[in-house]
């Protein structure tokens, strides 16, 4: 496990945040796992086949390195052509012929993958993220659930923590109003927006290398880093003020670390 790491010094560190925004898949429920084995997947039955028509090696889908810089926290399409580009490949965006491989197939493939598997397994939150966002909910301060997944109602109802958040902004909410996907700030924008919160009094939980450069980019007083797969670094670097191997590793404040 890693270790938590000092905050970098933050507007925030001798007041509450007036608001937090926690990102969900990992963060809040137990899914980016979920994801990451769809993803492996749907990339490994592509790369094999493919691999095995041009005479090639199979390089399989990592669920470490390949999903941590090209895939978590992206818009699955924004996932899917950042992977194939990391291996020079480059598919149509639509299919045009039966049999044809494209970006919005192998899209959908995952997806399908994704919501069997919470069929079949359920959803789990942790509980130290809602034992957090209980505690701040009881503090009055702000809560708000944002994923890049179009699945973010689905698994927060699955796991029945819907409730516990005064705002969602998720996949469906990108689409509809046209916001970038991370590592662009603009999901975690639009939950401070609809909190009533501006960035600099807001904080932003992510496990994610994009996500936490989301904060970063959107001037948000603080970014919290989960870190639950040993690369704490990577997210420091990438914009975390802090690093913990989960949320009840947090101190209260919660911007403290024990
Ligand atoms: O395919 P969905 O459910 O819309 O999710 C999109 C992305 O959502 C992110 O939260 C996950 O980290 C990614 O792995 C996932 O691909």
């Amino acid at each position: 496990m890693a270790a938590p790491t000092e905050p970098r010094g933050t507007a925030l560190n001798e007041a509450s945040p007036d608001a937090v925004v926690l990102d969900t898949d990992g963060v809040i429920t137990d899914t980016a796992r979920v994801h990451a084995s769809a993803w492996k997947r749907v990339f490994d039955d592509f790369l094999r086949r493919r691999a095995r028509e041009r005479g090639e090696e199979f390089r399989p889908f990592d669920t470490g390195a390949d999903y941590l810089l090209h895939v978590d926290g992206r818009p699955r399409a924004d996932g899917v052509r950042a992977f194939l580009a990391s291996r020079g490949i480059a598919l149509p965006e639509q299919v045009s012929r039966p049999g044809q491989d494209s970006v919005a197939a192998l899209a959908d493939a995952k997806d399908a993958a994704f919501r069997a598997a919470l069929d079949r397994d359920g959803v789990v939150a942790f509980p130290s993220t809602v034992a957090l966002v209980r505690r701040l909910r009881k503090d009055g301060i702000g809560v708000a659930a944002v994923s890049a997944s179009r699945n973010c109602a689905r698994v927060l109802a699955a796991a029945g923590v819907d409730a516990l958040f005064d705002v969602r902004v998720d996949g469906m909410d990108a689409a509809r109003l046209d916001l970038a996907g991370k590592p662009a700030p603009d999901l975690f924008l639009e939950a401070a927006r609809r909190l009533g919160t501006p960035p600099g009094r807001t904080a932003v939980v992510e496990d994610s290398l994009a996500g936490v450069e989301a904060g970063r980019r959107g001037g948000f007083a603080l970014v919290v880093g989960v870190d639950r797969n040993g690369r704490a670094a990577a997210l420091a670097e990438r914009g975390a003020d802090v690093v913990v191997p989960d949320l009840g590793e947090l101190g209260w404040p919660p911007w403290r670390t024990r």
